[in-house]
C-alpha cells in the first residue's frame, strides 16, 4: 500500500485529497498548521490519518503532495531535503508560480526525492476544507513541470494517482508556466482588484455609484473577491513576470489614451473588434462560471412572471438548482438568467426540459 502525504488541507488540498480517497489502496496522511482543519478532514472522512508534524508523516511517504501557499510550499520542500529519508519519495506541489518551488527542487541534496511540480488550472475566490470539492478540477489543465531526474514512470504513477480528478494533465516548463499564468490568471487578478479600487475611489465623489455596478463590472471584478494573502504570495512569487505585464499594460493604455484623445474611432473600432474575436474564439469553458458547478444561460423577457415559469419547469422536472442569478434584465429587454447546477448531467437535462418549452437556452454565455 502506498502512503500518501498531503501537507495543506485548503481548498486545493482538501479537493485533491477526496479524489485521492477513491484509491482504496491509498493510506493517506494529512498534513495541516491548523488542528481543527484535520480534525474537519478526519470527520468527513477526507484523509486516514492526521499529523501536525511534516516531518513525522514525510518519514512515512511514497508520495508527498505540497498544497500550502506557495512560499509555504517552497519551505517545506527545504525542510524535506534536510531529512534523512529512507526510501525514494516522490513530491509533488500545486503552486499557482512554478519557477520558485523548481529552483528550489533543482537545487536538492538528497538523490531519494524525485520532484515533479503540479498546478491544477482551476480553483475558486473560496479558501479552506470546508470549501473543497472533488469535482473541482474536472475537465480542468493540470500542468506538471518535472525536474531533469523524473522518469517516465514517475510521471506515470503521479497521473495515476490523480486521476480521479478527469483533468487534462500537460507538461511545460517552470518559465513557460510562469509567463502564460502571469498573462491569464495572475495579472487578471491585479487587474480586478484595480477597477474595484478605481470604484471605491470615485464613490466618494459619487455615493450612488456603487449601485449603478450592473452585470459586466460584476462578471470582470468576481475574481477580485478571491483570497489576498494567497494573491499577494503569487504576486511576490512571479514578481518578474508581473512587472513585464505592468509594462506591457501601462504602454497598451497610454496608446488607447491618445487614440481617444486623437479621435482615431476606426482604430479603436478595430481594437474592440478584434478582442470580441479573439474571446468569441476562445474555447468555452466545460464548466460553470461559479467554479465547481454547471451553468446554464436562459433567456427571459422582462414579464411578470418570466423568472418564476423558468424555475417551476425545472422544479417539475424534479432538478435541484444550487444557484441563480438575472444577468442584465433591464426594463422592457430581454434578460439572461444564470441557473447553476452541482452536475453536468442536471444542467443538460435542465436544457433539454426548457427547450421543449421553447426557451432559448445556452451553456455558454
Ligand atoms: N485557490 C485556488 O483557486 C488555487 C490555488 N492554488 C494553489 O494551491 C495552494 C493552496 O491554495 P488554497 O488551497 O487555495 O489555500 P487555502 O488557504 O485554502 O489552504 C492552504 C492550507 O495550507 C495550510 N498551511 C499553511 N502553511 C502550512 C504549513 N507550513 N504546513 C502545513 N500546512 C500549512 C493552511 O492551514 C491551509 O489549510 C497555493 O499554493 C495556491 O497557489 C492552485 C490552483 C488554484
Ligand atoms: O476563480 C478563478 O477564476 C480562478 O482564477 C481560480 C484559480 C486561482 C488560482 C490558480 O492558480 C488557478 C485557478
Amino acid at each position: 500500500m502506498d502512503t500518501v502525504v498531503i501537507a495543506g488541507l485548503g481548498l486545493i488540498g482538501g479537493s485533491l485529497a477526496r479524489n485521492i480517497q477513491l484509491h482504496k489502496e491509498v493510506h493517506l496522511i494529512g498534513v495541516d498548521q491548523k488542528d481543527s482543519t484535520l480534525q474537519y478532514a478526519l470527520q468527513h472522512g477526507i484523509i486516514d490519518e492526521a499529523s501536525s508534524s511534516f516531518q513525522a508523516a514525510a518519514q512515512k511517504a511514497d508520495i508527498i503532495l505540497l498544497a500550502a501557499p506557495v512560499s509555504k510550499s517552497v519551505e517545506l520542500l527545504k525542510e524535506l531535503d534536510t531529512m534523512k529519508l529512507d526510501k525514494k519519495v516522490l513530491v509533488t506541489d500545486v503552486s499557482s508560480v512554478k519557477g520558485p518551488i523548481f529552483r528550489q527542487a533543482a537545487s536538492l541534496r538528497s538523490d531519494k526525492i524525485v520532484f515533479i511540480g503540479g498546478h491544477p488550472m482551476a480553483g475558486s475566490h473560496k479558501h479552506g476544507i470546508e470549501a473543497s470539492k472533488a469535482h473541482l478540477f474536472e475537465n480542468a489543465i493540470y500542468v506538471l513541470t518535472p525536474v531533469q531526474r523524473a522518469k517516465e514512470g514517475d510521471l506515470d504513477l503521479l497521473k495515476d494517482l490523480l486521476d480521479g480528478t478527469k483533468s487534462t494533465f500537460i507538461t511545460l516548463s517552470a518559465e513557460e508556466h510562469d509567463e502564460m499564468t502571469g498573462v491569464v490568471s495572475h495579472f487578471p487578478h491585479l487587474i480586478a482588484s484595480a477597477l474595484v479600487q478605481q470604484a471605491k475611489k470615485w464613490e466618494t465623489k459619487h455615493s450612488f455609484l456603487p449601485k449603478l455596478a450592473a452585470g459586466g463590472f460584476r462578471d470582470i471584478t468576481r475574481i477580485a473577491s478571491s483570497n489576498p494573502g494567497m494573491w499577494q504570495d503569487i504576486f511576490f512569487q512571479n514578481k518578474e513576470k508581473m512587472a513585464v505585464l505592468l509594462d506591457d499594460w501601462i504602454e497598451e493604455m497610454q496608446n488607447f489614451r491618445k487614440l481617444l484623445l486623437e479621435d482615431h474611432r476606426q482604430e479603436i473600432h478595430a481594437y474592440l473588434e478584434e478582442a470580441k474575436h479573439y474571446r468569441d474564439g476562445l474555447e468555452p469553458r466545460k464548466k460553470g462560471a461559479i467554479p465547481g458547478y454547471y451553468d446554464l444561460y436562459v433567456d427571459i423577457t422582462d414579464r411578470p412572471g418570466a423568472l418564476q415559469k423558468v424555475l417551476t419547469i425545472v422544479a417539475d422536472a424534479g432538478l435541484s438548482i444550487v444557484n441563480i442569478q438575472i444577468l442584465e434584465l433591464r426594463e422592457g429587454l430581454t434578460g439572461v438568467l444564470r441557473l447553476s447546477f452541482a452536475e453536468q448531467k442536471i444542467q443538460l437535462k435542465a436544457k433539454g426540459v426548457l427547450e421543449v418549452f421553447g426557451y432559448e437556452v445556452k451553456i455558454e454565455d
